[in-house]
């Protein structure tokens, strides 16, 4: 799998959005080149839940799914993530 990176060359900031439900969504679109994520349903179901605490507790699952994301793939840091954690 080539990555979007490679595809768009360093020049281009590469944003991912659309359906980042997961940290492990997160993990993927950087470890394919994009610098960040934008998330749209996922904060919605956590506003419709609970509110803005709703909102703050669907980021923190995010957040913690992607920090044992890395910890399980041996990341030490988000600038680390690469393929490699995609084999
Ligand atoms: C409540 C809400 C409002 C949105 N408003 C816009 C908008 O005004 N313009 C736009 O281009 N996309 C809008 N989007 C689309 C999001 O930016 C994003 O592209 C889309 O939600 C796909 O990501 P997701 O799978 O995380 O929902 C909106 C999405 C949501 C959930």
């Amino acid at each position: 799998m080539g990555s979007c990176r490679e595809a768009v060359g360093s020049e281009v900031e590469v944003l991912f959005d659309g359906g980042v439900r997961s940290g492990q969504d997160v993990m993927r679109a950087l470890a394919l080149g994009a610098r960040a994520c934008l998330v749209g349903r996922a904060y919605v179901y956590g506003l419709d839940a609970g509110g803005e605490a709703g909102v703050a507790k669907a980021i923190e699952i995010l957040r913690k799914e992607l920090s044992v994301t890395m910890a399980l793939t041996g990341t030490r840091s988000v600038e680390e993530i690469d393929q490699r954690v995609l084999n």
